[in-house]
């Protein structure tokens, strides 16, 4: 990682979440916008990686669009990183294995769910995670689980074998921004963050950020390691273009 410009502590690596440009384009059987070319305007803006979270009944992300964003990471931007979320089932798994993420976020979703909206209970649901993070790491890939704002547990997400957690940032993300609200979640995330690195873990975010509250996040959480985005930022994109919207959130983030 870089130094901030603006902060005197490391800036979080932003991964572009394409989901919602996913499924703007599922409106219709056309091919735009085109997911591809977004992930390469993104990239070409200064985004560090892309993320995507293929559910099962394809109403984001399809499976066919991931061989693609393989493609144009491995052939345009080589130092990007590719992550794939989703609930690990063996079908999940399987896509994961043919499309070589850099990273795979483990998420307890249930396939109705309309979005994510919990992390792991790691205690109760070691025995599914362990033996799934074993294969994962196996097959060389580093892996986050998505987490709750919460202390408790962090040592059994270390013992499932995982690298890092992915804080769920949406209770956060709907509060007002500089609210007492705000405030009470942020000092969870930042709690569940030492607490989650006391154990030998790293740090991701996500869910809900926007150029508004990613600032006093990255504060509270110096050393925040990456962030995925996509619907605020997807709808900065409609408003500002997705160049101008990257650079924004990077500036957000402390590039
Ligand atoms: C794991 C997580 O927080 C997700 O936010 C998610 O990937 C968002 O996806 P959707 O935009 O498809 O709801
Ligand atoms: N992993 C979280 C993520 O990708 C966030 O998505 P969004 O809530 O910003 O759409």
């Amino acid at each position: 990682m870089c130094m901030k410009t603006g902060y005197d502590q490391m800036a979080a690596k932003l991964s572009v979440n394409l989901n919602a440009v996913a499924l703007l384009r599922n409106r219709r059987d056309l091919p735009w916008p085109s997911v591809t070319h977004l992930g390469r305007v993104a990239l070409q803006a200064g985004a560090h990686g892309l993320t995507v979270h293929p559910r099962p009944d394809e109403r984001h992300t399809r499976r066919s669009d991931l061989p693609e964003l393989r493609a144009l990471i491995d052939d345009e931007f080589p130092s990007a990183e590719f992550n794939i979320e989703g609930y690990p089932d063996e079908a999940f798994l399987r896509l994961v294995e043919a499309n070589q993420p850099d990273q795979v976020t483990l998420v307890p979703d249930d396939p109705a769910q309309p979005t994510s909206d919990h992390g792991w209970d790691f205690e109760a649901q070691f025995d599914l995670l362990a033996p799934v993070v074993k294969r994962l790491k196996q097959g060389g890939f580093r892996v986050s689980l998505f987490a709750n704002p919460d202390v408790a547990g962090m040592d059994a997400a270390k013992a499932t074998g995982a690298d890092r957690v992915e804080l769920y940032t949406g209770p956060y993300g709907g509060c007002e921004i500089d609210s007492e609200n705000a405030a009470r979640e942020l000092e969870l995330l930042g709690k569940a963050a030492e607490a989650a690195r006391a154990q030998g873990l790293d740090v991701n975010a996500g869910h809900d950020l926007t150029v508004a509250n990613l600032p006093a996040l990255a504060r509270r959480i110096p050393d925040l390691v990456e962030v995925s985005i996509g619907h605020g930022l997807t709808a900065d994109a409609l408003e500002f273009g997705m160049s101008e919207t990257v650079r924004r959130f990077l500036r957000a983030c402390g590039w």
